[in-house]
């Protein structure tokens, strides 16, 4: 390993800054375009010793726990904290432009909806034991070490003001000294928490849990590696006038705003069909809103999420019809000929995308086309598909949910032209 003095060029789109090193282009976790830095260069990598310039890309990191310096060493959840806004956003509006010109898609992007501080209401913590209870915050970056945070930018300020609840709630459940992970949903009810652990609980650590949480006023359901352990109120999520109780640890957006902003475009996209296809319809995002007027099918593959959604659909009066399906999409996509019913479709599937889904939806009728994305490659090599088979892109927007992450949602709307 060798100290260098390297000036950085550009932000790569893991959020580390990128420089002429001895080895070629050098990635330097915690530095910013224009700094002149110090650097101790291992091959292609860089850790950061100091900035000898700052360049005008770097900003003061808002948070304690940010960056090499930061208490209890850098904390890994966030990776950008020290890039000035202006050009934080055009950098994550910029990895959907880069993805999309890769498969030669040279269309017009939107400028990013931004996030802002205090709106992550889930989030998954990492948590451990410790000599004196419990430890309970993010990986520091590239590390098994887990980083103890006092506060956290990110996430809803509940959330934060609970941080020595959640803790002490960790602690009971850490029974083994192996790491586990606590997902902390912000429920419009109470926390809903589920624990995902590589140990079991004997019938005393689950007890004291128990007791634990029953104690905690803001806790609405536990749940420890899919068993729900308590449940005092179910945990409630705002789809559109749907209330929705997500089973345990199931997978929802990470910020309502976010969620709405997303769902607005798809529900203004696919407004004039009249039945629509919702596919990785999770409990019902997209499925719940749309049907305030229009009859939906949520597909999906996690039966649990349906079930939530056939439930909150049979509480509520005054909307259309939604059918809900559990299928693997991945191994048996909706057919063009089943997709002939549908005048609109909505599509958001996991980071692997949807590439046979999306060949099956390129060969069909569907009109109107929403697709919903949190990883720019695999849409641009969707859309690609859709293209290929005659869509026309109309708009890209890209959405930041994961605030001074190298992540970036994005929604992009289709249509087929007349023939
Ligand atoms: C990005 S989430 C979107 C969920 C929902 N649209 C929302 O906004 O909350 C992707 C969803 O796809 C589901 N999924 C993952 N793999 C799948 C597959 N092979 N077939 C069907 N659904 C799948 C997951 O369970 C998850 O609910």
């Amino acid at each position: 390993m060798s100290a260098q003095r390297i000036e950085i060029s550009e932000l790569g789109a893991q959020g580390d800054g990128i420089g002429a090193g001895p080895h070629g282009a050098t990635f330097v976790r915690f530095s910013a375009p224009g700094d002149v830095i110090q650097a101790a260069v291992e091959g292609t990598r860089g850790t950061l010793l100091s900035v000898l310039e700052p360049g005008d890309a770097r900003t003061l990191p808002p948070c304690p726990h940010f960056g090499p310096d930061g208490e209890n060493a850098a904390c890994g959840g966030c990776a950008v904290q020290h890039i000035g806004r202006d050009f934080y956003t055009a950098w994550k509006r910029d990895l959907v432009i880069s993805a999309l010109k890769a498969r030669g898609l040279e269309t017009e992007v939107a400028p990013l909806v931004e996030a802002h501080p205090g709106e992550r209401r889930r989030v998954v913590f990492a948590a451990r034991r410790s000599h004196n209870g419990g430890i309970l915050g993010f990986h520091r970056a590239g590390t098994h070490e887990i980083v103890d945070i006092a506060t956290c930018l990110i996430a809803t300020p509940r959330i934060v003001s609970a941080l020595a609840l959640l803790r002490a709630l960790a602690a009971q459940a850490a029974v083994s000294p192996k790491a586990f992970q606590m997902a902390v949903l912000d429920s419009q009810s109470g926390f809903d928490i589920a624990f995902d652990a590589p140990f079991k609980l004997a019938d005393t650590d689950r007890l004291r849990l128990v007791a634990a949480a029953r104690k905690a006023a803001s806790v609405a359901r536990i749940a420890f590696n899919g068993e729900v352990l308590v449940e005092k109120q179910p945990p409630q999520l705002d789809f559109g006038g749907v209330s929705v109780t997500p089973p345990p640890g199931s997978f929802v957006q990470a910020s309502a705003r976010a969620e709405t902003v997303m769902a607005d475009l798809v529900s203004a996209h696919l407004k004039k069909a009249k039945r629509v296809a919702d596919l990785y319809a999770g409990c019902g995002t997209f499925a719940a809103r749309l049907a305030c007027q229009q009859i939906v099918h949520a597909v999906e593959g996690f039966a649990p999420s349906l079930a939530a959604l056939d439930r909150a659909m049979r509480r509520v009066q005054g909307f259309k019809p939604v059918s809900t399906e559990a299928r693997d999409l991945a191994r048996r996509p909706m057919m063009a000929a089943e997709l002939k019913a549908y005048q609109g479709l909505v599509f958001d599937p996991p980071r692997a995308g949807a590439e046979r889904q999306a060949q099956e939806i390129a060969r069909s009728t569907v009109k109107r086309v929403a697709a919903v994305s949190c990883n720019p490659a695999t849409l641009a090599r969707d859309l690609r598909i859709l293209i290929d088979g005659g869509y026309r892109l109309m708009s890209v927007t890209p959405i930041d949910q994961f605030l001074w992450t190298p992540h970036v949602e994005a929604v992009a709307l289709l249509e087929r032209p007349k023939s």
